[in-house]
């Protein structure tokens, strides 16, 4: 950490967040169990609150449902509580979201505080604290370390981890060189009460009193219920975006997309295209999708006001998306019958197979695969008698179009009555079957009874002959 930061370190304000730890205490610190590594219990569960957040988050916005009771709501107040709303929340998702935690764009310094003030208005911590925080989401998402799993419970995800104390020393570690680097953030980090009560509420109690003469109007509804509401639609980006709708992109994580999260926060709700892509200024990619933050930025860049927005390219989406598609495939085809995989099949010599079939089995050899027909000439659509005729020959040429040419369900179903491969069949076929059905499949027995191993098409490697390597 630069020493710059460190200076940030004691001067900041405690701003209600697992970010400040007293200096004094350090060493102290260092051996004291953490309130959050013991049970909660009846007698000590008043300890594992964090008392200022849950003032800032639960009980301010709950003194405001109940004062809106004797307070009533003017149109003017109204309006005026709905767009500072939403510019109060772009400077959460703008500002604090793809501004500073991402670097997704860059901002000229009017913007930047513009943003920084707005955002402190949103009261949501810092944007340094905020940005720490979110990065470490993102590096470490669903992991102990990650501040605000939704592994540990959607309630938890929204709201859980800031009324309930954290253990700052479990949360995931990140570099914020550039946020320390960067004066807005730094000046708003250490006046962060001040800048929270005049944007928070000053500012909306003043303008509404002096431009409606309405100050309690805008203290209640344009501060207090504004604040829950903007809080609570963000909240959602942790919560809601980790837990409802689809992940286009990968799924190994929470991480999901759905257009309802979307509209409760200014379009932050294209989440799983989001953790892929963080660094892109857009959530939404598409026109038609809801995500007015992304038409702020792109509205300040023709303004002058933003620059260097960052975009992927769309090979590199579309790669993501074909490669989650594939693995869904993938998934699905694994709970088919496609036969015995070709690998697993011995080695039968063409003398075996027609004595076998002289011997009353009903073999058919195809592409260089002995199939077992016995229970299914009856059931053969083209008749008994066509397919009885080849039995005990090679019916390749005419399954394939000699007599008729069947079709993809017909050699489906054929894969499914394999019981060997033919000594001296047709390798490069069975290969490329092998293939078509199994893209894993590395290695294959040949002919002579070798195991060949393969990349693509290239012959990697000739191992020791099948039957021994079955036998053990
Ligand atoms: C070796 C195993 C065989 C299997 C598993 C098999 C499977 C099938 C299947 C599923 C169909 C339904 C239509 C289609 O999917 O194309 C079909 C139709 C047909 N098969 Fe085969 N077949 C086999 C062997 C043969 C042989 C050896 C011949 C000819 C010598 C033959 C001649 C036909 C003909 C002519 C039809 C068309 C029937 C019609 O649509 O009227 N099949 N077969
Ligand atoms: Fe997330
Ligand atoms: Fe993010």
């Amino acid at each position: 950490m630069s020493s710059s930061s460190s200076a940030v370190e004691a001067k900041a304000f405690p701003d209600g967040t697992t970010d400040y730890v007293p200096l004094r205490n350090k060493k102290a610190d260092l051996n004291k169990v953490h309130i959050s590594d013991t049970p909660m219990t009846w007698s000590n569960w008043y300890k594992h609150v964090n008392w200022l957040n849950t003032t800032f988050i639960v009980f301010i916005p709950l003194a405001g449902f109940i004062s809106a009771y004797w307070v009533p709501l003017q149109l003017s107040t109204a309006i005026f509580s709905v767009i500072y709303y939403f510019n109060t929340g772009l400077g959460i998702t703008a500002g604090y979201h793809r501004l500073w935690s991402h670097t997704s764009y860059r901002a000229s310094t009017p913007l930047k505080i513009y943003l920084a003030a707005v955002g402190a208005g949103a009261v949501e911590g810092s944007i340094r604290w905020w940005s720490r925080g979110h990065r470490a989401h993102h590096r470490y998402t669903d992991t102990e370390k990650d501040p605000y799993s939704v592994r540990k419970g959607l309630l938890y995800s929204h709201l859980g981890w800031m009324v309930f104390k954290q253990n700052p020393k479990r949360a995931g570690r990140t570099d914020i060189t550039d946020l320390n680097e960067d004066p807005v953030v730094v000046w708003q980090h250490q006046n962060y009460l001040k800048c929270v009560i005049f944007m928070g509420l000053v500012f909306p109690t003043v303008f509404c009193g002096l431009m409606f003469q309405d100050w309690l109007g805008g203290f209640v509804y344009g501060g207090i219920l504004r604040i829950c509401f903007v809080q609570q639609a963000t909240f959602c980006v942790n919560s809601l975006a980790h837990w409802l709708g689809d992940q286009p992109f990968d799924d190994r994580n929470s991480p999901r997309d759905h257009f309802i999260t979307a509209l409760v926060t200014l379009g932050e709700g294209y989440h799983n295209f989001h953790h892929e892509f963080p660094s892109d200024y857009r959530n939404a990619i598409e026109w038609w999708q809801y995500d007015p933050t992304k038409w702020a930025i792109y509205a300040w860049k023709t303004l002058g006001l933003a620059y260097d927005l960052k975009q992927f390219r769309a090979n590199e989406i579309e790669k993501g998306r074909v490669q989650q598609l594939q693995k869904k495939l993938d998934q699905k085809r694994a709970t088919l019958d496609w036969g015995t995989p070709l690998e697993q099949l011995p080695v039968i010599s063409w003398d075996d197979f027609v004595a076998e079939s002289k011997n009353g089995k009903a073999l058919v050899a195809v592409a260089g695969v002995i199939h077992d027909v016995t229970d299914f000439i009856k059931d053969h659509p083209g008749g008994k008698a066509l397919i009885s005729s080849a039995i005990g020959k090679d019916a390749t040429s005419i399954f394939n179009g000699g007599v008729y040419n069947h079709s993809n369900a017909a050699h489906n179903l054929l894969s499914t009555m394999r019981v060997g491969v033919l000594r001296g069949g047709c390798e490069v076929e069975i290969w490329k079957r092998a293939q078509f059905e199994n893209k894993d499949v590395t290695y294959m027995n040949d002919s002579a009874g070798k195991r060949i191993h393969r990349a693509g098409s290239q012959v990697t490697k000739v191992s020791q002959p099948v039957a021994s390597a079955d036998a053990a």
